[in-house]
């Protein structure tokens, strides 16, 4: 439900960052336009180039024009006005006095409150730093609420997590801890509980009496781009799988929470990353599969292999793909594989969930056809938002065949506008105080754990090795024969079709 955000100055750490230009500006544009946020809001942008508050604005203007969609010249002119910018190194102390007058005169000239929300958009290395000094300087310490938002990555295994996590404590209490996930602003992925807890027909069969497999694909077309720096030090597995593809696992599995409220949900999304099982090296070594890119060719261009991409050490031992079947060893999940797989320069963008069911206990009509194939349903997170079911009908005319048929709701379609960005629904809720779609701590915490052992299992050279695939197809064949050991083989990304 879309409320009213309160009256409040938001600090964005990295004002002048691509993320504050392409995402945040944008995102809190369009929560202005749509009249979500009114006039009594201030935003101080933060960084350390020489800027006044005009030739900010101007930025802020120019970012939104060129990523926000539709935007109005008159509307956005009005919008900036609410932004000022302040230089400031955020490792020196004593900017941050500059920091707090600045602040309370804005909240004094909007009637803030005091309610201060504080956005890090900075490197990592930062995240430790500015909440120590927003409360050693007495920022945080006025009568409104203060809320601060992580960006990822949230530490790089499970101990530099929980060094970072007791930093942040030590000036923020868990509740107003907002750790991002972008993926769970995603329209689609939102969805999954609607669709599973607003359907009896699919909440009675959602269980292993009636699922076969889970699979959920995140494959991008992108190269590294010029992220190097960072994803040489990542890779896929800390960049994709400890984050996103497992909170997509929590909300495919979890169980109904009691009521809709943040703390129920994440209570159930944190018993499925209990029950998950965590691999022995042996494990890891048959169930997780670890891939990098070669040369290869995207819509008929010859583009280089990951090894020759600018800033990328020629010896790289650096996976950009990753495949993994997991196993959720609870009384619903039990002998139902979930199956994962997300990698750079894949053929196609695309975020797909597929729920495949059993087959009925008696081949009445697909004994003899080719044409069968069993129930899906696919949840279609992008590019496409949209659910679609399979389902084998009769065709027209005089025969016994069957023939598959997809029962779809395509939501850009109905919508007749393209879904909210993830930002500015993630935003929306932090303002209000709305954590559901936030990754609590110990989420993060059973994710590294889980995490660091495939990552301990690599380095100590006892998992599986390092295979190649071409740019610009699905992944190494290692991944397909994962599923093919179990009878199984990939659902390949599909469109969701235009009529319902
Ligand atoms: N870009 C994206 O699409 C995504 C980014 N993220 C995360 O968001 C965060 C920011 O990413 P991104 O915007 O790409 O990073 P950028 O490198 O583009 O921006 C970093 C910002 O930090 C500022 N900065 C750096 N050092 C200081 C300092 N000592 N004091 C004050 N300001 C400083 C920079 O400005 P200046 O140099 O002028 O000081 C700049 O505004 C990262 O944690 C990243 O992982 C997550 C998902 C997507
Ligand atoms: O967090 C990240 O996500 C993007 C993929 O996001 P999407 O919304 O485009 O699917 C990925 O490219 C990036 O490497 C990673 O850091």
């Amino acid at each position: 439900m879309i409320h009213s955000i309160p009256n409040a100055s938001i600090v964005l750490f990295g004002a002048t960052g691509d993320l504050a230009h392409r995402k945040l500006f944008p995102a809190l544009y369009q929560l202005y336009q749509k009249g979500h946020m009114k006039e009594n809001f201030s935003v101080v942008g933060v960084s350390r180039k020489e800027f006044s508050h005009e030739e900010f604005q101007a930025e802020v203007m120019s970012a939104i024009h060129e990523h926000a969609q539709g935007a109005d010249r008159q509307i956005v002119e009005k919008f900036a006005s609410h932004f000022y910018y302040l230089k400031m190194d955020v490792t020196s102390e004593a900017s941050y006095h500059e920091l707090e007058e600045l602040l309370n005169v804005l909240d004094r000239d909007y009637q803030t409150n005091g309610n201060r929300l504080y956005y890090l958009a900075m490197a990592p290395k930062f995240f430790g730093t500015i909440p120590t000094f927003l409360k050693s300087e007495g920022i945080t310490n006025t009568e409104g609420w203060q809320r601060i938002v992580i960006e990822k990555p949230f530490g790089n295994d499970l101990p530099s997590a929980t060094k970072l996590n007791e930093e942040i404590q030590q000036s923020f209490n868990e509740n107003d801890i907002y750790r991002i996930d972008h993926y769970l602003g995603k329209e689609m992925v939102q969805n999954i509980q609607v669709i599973r807890f607003g359907n009896a027909i699919f909440e009675s069969i959602w269980n292993n009496k009636y699922i076969d497999s889970v699979q959920i694909t995140s494959s991008e077309t992108l190269g590294v781009e010029d992220r190097a720096g960072y994803y040489e030090k990542s890779g896929a597995l800390l960049d994709m799988v400890q984050n996103h593809m497992l909170q997509m696992v929590m909300m495919v599995a979890m169980e109904p929470p009691g009521e809709l409220k943040p703390e129920h949900i994440r209570d159930e999304k944190v018993k499925v990353l209990r029950s998950l099982r965590f691999f022995s090296e042996e494990e890891v070594k048959k169930n997780v599969i670890r891939g990098q890119y070669s040369e290869g060719s995207m819509n008929g261009e010859q583009v280089p292999g990951y090894l020759n991409e600018e800033n990328v050490d020629p010896k790289s031992q650096t996976e950009t793909f990753v495949a993994a079947k997991l196993f959720i060893d609870n009384f619903r999940w039990t002998g139902v594989p979930f199956y994962i797989r997300t990698g750079k320069r894949m053929a196609v963008k695309s975020t797909e969930i597929v729920i495949q069911f059993k087959q009925g206990p008696m081949a009445l009509y697909h004994a003899n056809t080719e044409n069968y194939l069993p129930n899906l349903l696919r949840i279609h997170v992008q590019p496409d938002e949209g659910v679609s079911l399979t389902l084998n009908a009769k065709p027209k005319g005089d025969t016994p065949d069957l023939l598959p048929i997809d029962m779809t709701y395509n939501n850009k379609n109905t919508a007749e506008m393209n879904s909210p960005e993830a930002y500015e629904k993630l935003l929306h809720d932090c303002l209000l105080g709305n954590s559901t779609y936030f990754t609590r701590w110990d989420e993060v915490a059973l994710s590294w754990d889980f995490i660091d052992r495939i990552t301990k299992s690599w380095q100590d050279g006892t998992g599986a090795p390092l295979t190649h695939y071409p740019s610009g197809s699905m992944g190494p064949v290692e991944a397909d024969e994962l599923l093919k050991a179990d009878g199984h083989s990939w659902w390949e990304p599909t469109k969701v079709r235009e009529e319902c």
